[in-house]
């Protein structure tokens, strides 16, 4: 029948409350029609469901056992009561529900774009429902026995997302107990538990008594479904080919959750896993799939029990979602993560799914490693929004891996017919469209890699550019730390001397580390001290030059990848997706071609149009998918290259911090030896001004005959050395003879004051150089502080 082009208005049907046109006929189902219907005072929408007339009374006590069933439910995965009551002109009871704009989900799945089954998100969101809703009906003792993709309404809330919620309750039972069975036969063949198909399909005297158990089964097909675009279980010829169905679904091995034949008596292909084509990522497959083995298995000793149903499925649609971009392979992956796992759990998942041994993982979120935003304790719940939306990439610090770019799974065209069968071409014409999204997924997820993958260099060289520009900023500030301490060694050096050489020369035998001081302040620590800091500035010149050389081979290489790739990413997709909509436009045309059953030679010549457009749209579509395959592998070569070079020199940045640890390491360990110095050197100096102090009062009280002190306190030889070689004490220098023959007491005194005032400015001296210490402390510090910040990690290499 062709279309006059005039669009006819139906005739109105009325109830108590609610009108509807019966030319708006929203779906067919085998016991009554549903219209979409509106309130006649709010003009609120909704679905009007008006059972068949001619119904039989097993019919009429399914329609009463729906409306009662569904007065006394109420949740938002369950299809909701709103009214029942009668068609006006008729009597016939209809019942009045939601109207649901999404359709079915068996109108869904029949879409082209879901061809492949469910992208991610939605496929969550749908799991998520229909756990919902099947546990509501559990905590009521509801079983629904004729679950199906036409059984569930797909609702779309105010904010645009998906409700799903289950409908046709017309099938439904309630049951007084968990394990109440039941003998009459329900549900639709394809989704039919292998039992009940024997009894109901088979029309055998197999099994007597069924059990709620039956709608996980039917429950396994249509998550099955959803996540892939087709059926579990195919066999050649269709619903008319029942002994193969059954033979499939009843000797299936456990863990098989598909069963495909292609060919008439041909082999089967059993699978155990989804297919390649499936749009969910790989940790996702491999969390939902035991969840379907579980649901498909006859064997009840292995089945998922509805509690093990709900549990897995509340847990995997509560995970932390992590996408992570591996550079290697020019590819992402998704981690599924519980709340409470911490960043070891992240490693381990990474490195299971990778291969990346944990030591050698670098994980970066943008230019930071991933350890400096998060603390290794938090767990992944409490981390901020950046991580858990992307921009993490994953480099193996191990530069001698190969890599290869991650391949996808591409589907041919069918093959395109002149032959103008119009059943035969709508088909065509769809598996097309349904190809063309799923290339138009592809594409976008090409697109996305070369994007990320070129930003994953550019990321990983500022992360190494932000390891190494705090060490060049504190080299020169190390340089001035140098300088100082070699002032403040020097100083110290001195005073100690001064101190030792005066302990030597009075032979203070009641302070009993006086050797000890003499010997450490000339010949020990200082003197290590010193060769150390020489070496240390040695180092830190070394540092500075390889450091200068390294970021100026970082720099050489910017830019270097930008250039490679699709230019122009968003040009690329609106091509194929373009492409894409050209091809669903034929799907429309040869739909409508379809409707007409015949067509005028017109017609003919405008369908045979649309078949050429349908193949060259196909053709112009897979050639720009395949120019940004190409792309992809040259930006593969490319930041394989780059990031290979820049784990090189994240290599040496990590020497660089390694010696510049040591630098600040050396600092470190100076500060505390001129510490211990300093305190040495104040102990010595106190018991020393004590000592000066009381013989200058002795000397003044004494006679002119001072030799007592001198007979006592003569100096040894190896002090005198000491003393004639090295101290100036004012502007006088001393020798023991010089001592010996400037005896007398007033010159003595003279001595001793002059040893006092020398000693107490010294001892001003070195706190002036202790405040410098600590200053220098301070800078230490600071420098450390800023390392442990900059680096993230000051235990050195990862
Ligand atoms: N609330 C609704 N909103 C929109 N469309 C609806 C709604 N309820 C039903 N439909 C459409 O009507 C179709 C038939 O509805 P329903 O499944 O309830 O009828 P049925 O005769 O019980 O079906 P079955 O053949 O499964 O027994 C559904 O597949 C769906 O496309």
């Amino acid at each position: 029948m062709q279309s006059n082009g005039k669009e006819k208005s139906g005739p109105l049907s009325r109830s108590e409350n609610y009108v509807w046109n019966n030319a708006d006929c929203i779906g067919k189902g085998a016991t009554a029609d549903v219209y979409m219907g509106r309130h006649k005072v709010t003009g609120e929408v909704c679905a009007i469901k008006l059972f068949n007339p001619r119904e039989s009374r097993t019919l009429a006590i399914s329609r009463k056992r729906e409306i009662e069933l569904l007065k006394n439910l109420d949740h938002r995965n369950v299809i909701k009561f709103v009214a029942s009551e009668f068609e006006l002109s008729t009597g016939n009871e209809v019942l009045v529900m939601p109207y649901c704009q999404g359709g079915s989900l068996h109108t869904v799945l029949e879409q082209p774009q879901y061809g492949f089954g469910f992208p991610e998100e939605e496929f969550l969101i749908f799991l998520g429902d229909i756990e919902g809703g099947i546990e509501y009906l559990r905590s009521t003792g509801i079983i629904h026995r004729d679950i199906k993709p036409g059984n569930i309404m797909r609702f779309i809330d105010d904010n645009g997302r998906s409700v799903y919620k289950l409908t046709d309750f017309g099938a439904a039972k309630q049951l007084e107990h968990d394990e109440e069975q039941f003998q009459s036969i329900y549900g639709t063949e394809e989704y039919l538990h292998p039992d009940m198909y024997q009894r109901a399909v088979l029309r055998e005297p197999g099994q007597q008594y069924f059990d709620a158990s039956v709608d996980l089964w039917s429950l396994g097909c249509t998550i099955y479904h959803v996540a892939t675009g087709q059926l579990p279980f195919q066999v050649y010829g269709g619903r008319s080919n029942t002994a193969v169905m059954h033979k499939i679904t009843s000797e299936k091995k456990s863990g098989v959750i598909s069963a495909i034949q292609t060919e008439p008596d041909g082999n089967i292909t059993w699978s155990t896993v989804l297919p390649n084509t499936c749009l969910l990522p790989e940790s996702l497959k491999t969390l939902i799939t035991p969840v379907l083995a579980g649901l498909m298995e006859t064997n009840k000793s292995k089945a998922y029990t509805f509690e093990q149903f709900f549990d897995q499925v509340k847990s995997i649609v509560s995970r932390k979602r992590i996408e992570i971009f591996l550079p290697a392979t020019c590819s992402y992956f998704v981690l599924y993560m519980n709340g409470n796992d911490k960043y070891s759990n992240i490693q381990e998942e990474v490195a299971s799914q990778t291969g990346v041994m944990l030591e050698n993982q670098l994980l970066l979120c943008r230019d930071k490693d991933l350890r400096t935003i998060v603390s290794t304790t938090d767990e992944i719940s409490k981390y901020p929004k950046i991580i858990l939306e992307g921009d993490i990439c994953l480099f193996n610090v191990d530069t001698l891996v190969e890599t290869m770019p991650y391949t996808l799974e591409t589907v041919p065209f069918p093959q395109f017919s002149l032959a103008c069968d119009l059943n035969e071409d709508v088909k065509l014409a769809k598996r097309s469209s349904s190809v063309a999204y799923y290339y138009e997924f592809l594409t976008e997820k090409v697109v996305r890699c070369q994007k990320r993958a070129k930003q994953s260099v550019f990321y990983l060289r500022e992360y190494i550019r932000g390891l190494l520009n705090p060490i060049n900023a504190w080299l020169s500030e190390t340089k001035k730390l140098a300088s100082e301490s070699k002032r403040s060694l020097g100083v110290v050096e001195t005073s100690l001397t001064l101190v030792g050489t005066m302990l030597s020369v009075f032979k203070l035998t009641p302070y009993k580390d006086s050797e000890k001081i003499a010997e450490f302040a000339n010949k020990g620590d200082v003197a290590n001290l010193k060769t150390g800091l020489a070496k240390e500035d040695k180092r830190i010149q070394e540092i500075d030059v390889y450091l200068q050389v390294l970021l100026e081979r970082i720099k050489e290489q910017e830019e270097n990848v930008t250039s490679v790739g699709c230019q122009d990413e968003s040009y690329c997709v609106s091509t194929v997706r373009q492409y894409r909509q050209t091809i669903h436009g034929v799907l429309t045309t040869f739909g409508k071609h379809k409707r007409y059953g015949e067509l005028h030679s017109h017609e003919v010549f405008i369908h045979k149009a649309e078949m050429h457009k349908l193949e060259e749209s196909s053709l112009g579509l897979l050639s720009v998918f395949q120019g940004c395959l190409d792309n992809l592998k040259r930006v593969h070569g490319e930041v394989k290259k780059h990031s290979g070079l820049l784990l090189k020199h994240l290599a040496r940045a990590k020497k660089v911090e390694v010696n510049m640890n040591c630098v600040i390491e050396f600092h470190r360990e100076l500060d505390v030896r001129l510490g211990r110095l300093d305190a040495t050197y104040k102990e010595a100096a106190t018991t020393l001004s004590q000592v000066l102090e009381r013989r200058s009062s002795e000397t003044s009280l004494s006679k002119p005959d001072g030799n007592k002190f001198l007979v006592n306190e003569k100096p040894s030889t190896r002090d005198v050395e000491v003393t004639k070689s090295t101290v100036q004490y004012g502007a006088t220098d001393i020798t023991d003879e010089e001592q010996t023959s400037k005896s007398g007491p007033k010159c003595k005194e003279k001595i001793y004051c002059d040893l006092r005032k020398q000693l107490n400015e010294t001892r001003l001296g070195t706190e002036s150089v202790m405040k410098d210490l600590s200053e220098n402390k301070k800078s230490l510090e600071s420098i450390m502080l800023m390392l442990q910040k900059g680096i993230g990690n000051p235990n050195g290499i990862t």
